[in-house]
């Protein structure tokens, strides 16, 4: 996993302010403000139905917003640009053509260099399949052969729906592996996707939203860091004290005879210290670590898909300060 990405002013490759998107009396997008960065892969997370969809299509100006704005690389959503390579909806594939004669035909419509197809076919891991009927593929290939026409055009910023949606697990973990691909190469990429697993491992950053709205913007590392500390402590009712001198009584509970404590391992060595120091009996002092599935469960009050985590793959942890924004309806 790359390190997170130093950002300036200027690195801003999309800029979603203020964002409504209403269907008559339905608000499927509802007032979302979000920034993604260069260089770096973004995590669009939300259940079924949350306005991922819609939120891409205005930024690819297939939407029109009831109001609000987003930009893409400076310049209005929609706006004919060379910096932008999607994969919303599958790109209309002829079966009987193979996947290069395919990418020919669509690099010809899109103006890009002829050349392009085979390199991008390298970059989506197809060239051993590249004269095989399209009709042949799986559908991972399919997906695949998706990003590759997203490519075409070296587009700075590549925007992907659901990448994984359908996929089997060895689907997943090649659509995975070439994300990373894309981002070592230098691409900014914005994916959306309702499956966990694939954002905790190949995300920097990641929106949470829930009915359109934003839960919370925050890096991968920030969300999974907000971490809780089991003490198991005699007299527990001290220990619950002492730790909540020292947190503040909002990141402290009693439960199951226990004190649970939103804290991180360098919180751990000043509690023990001071449970010690008040000659409070101190057996067991344990950290849990969150899933975002439970950070999403507590920001939303509802479950989100998980994907097969790959125990192998995780990227490591990161610690930072959590910014929360919104609140869910
Ligand atoms: N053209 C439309 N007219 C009316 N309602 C729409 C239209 N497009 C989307 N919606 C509704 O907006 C809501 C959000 O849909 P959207 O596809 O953006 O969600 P999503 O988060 O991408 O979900 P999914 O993962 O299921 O695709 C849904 O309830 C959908 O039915």
């Amino acid at each position: 996993m790359r390190p997170l990405v130093e950002s300036g002013p200027g690195d801003e490759v999309v800029v979603i302010a203020g964002l409504t998107k209403r269907y008559g009396p339905r608000t499927v997008v509802d007032d979302l403000s979000l920034t993604v960065r260069r260089g770096e892969v973004y995590g669009f997370l939300g259940p079924n139905g949350a306005g991922k969809t819609t939120t891409l299509r205005a930024l690819l100006g297939l939407v029109r917003p009831t109001s609000g704005t987003a930009t893409v690389l400076g310049r209005p959503a929609g706006s004919p640009s060379a910096g932008v390579g999607a994969l919303i909806e599958g790109p209309g594939f002829y079966p009987y053509l193979s996947g290069r004669e395919n990418l020919r035909v669509l690099a010809r419509y899109a103006g890009a260099p002829a050349g392009r197809v085979d390199a991008v076919l390298d970059t989506v891991d197809l060239t051993d399949r590249a004269r095989d009927r399209y009709s042949t593929y799986s559908l991972g290939m399919k997906q695949r052969l998706g990003v590759a026409a997203a490519l075409l055009k070296d587009p700075e910023l590549v925007v992907l729906d659901e990448p994984t949606n359908g996929l089997d697990p060895a689907g997943i973990s090649d659509m995975r592996a070439l994300l990373r691909r894309l981002s070592a190469d230098g691409h900014t990429v914005l994916l959306s996707s309702h499956l966990l697993g694939e954002v905790e491992q190949v995300c920097d950053r990641v929106a949470v939203i829930s009915s359109g709205r934003l839960v919370v913007e925050s890096s991968v590392g920030e969300l999974l860091g907000l971490r809780r500390l089991v003490i198991e402590a005699e007299p527990l009712g001290e220990a619950a004290a002492i730790t909540t001198r020292l947190l503040g009584p909002e990141r402290v509970s009693v439960v199951d005879g226990v004190v649970h404590a939103q804290a991180g391992p360098e919180d751990a060595a000043r509690i023990n210290r001071a449970l010690v120091l008040a000659d409070v009996e101190v057996s067991g002092l344990r950290q849990e670590a969150q899933t975002l599935e439970a950070v999403f469960l507590q920001m939303t009050g509802s479950e989100l898909a998980v994907a097969d985590p790959d125990p192998d793959d995780r990227p490591a942890q990161r610690t930072g300060r959590l910014s929360r924004r919104g609140a869910t309806r």
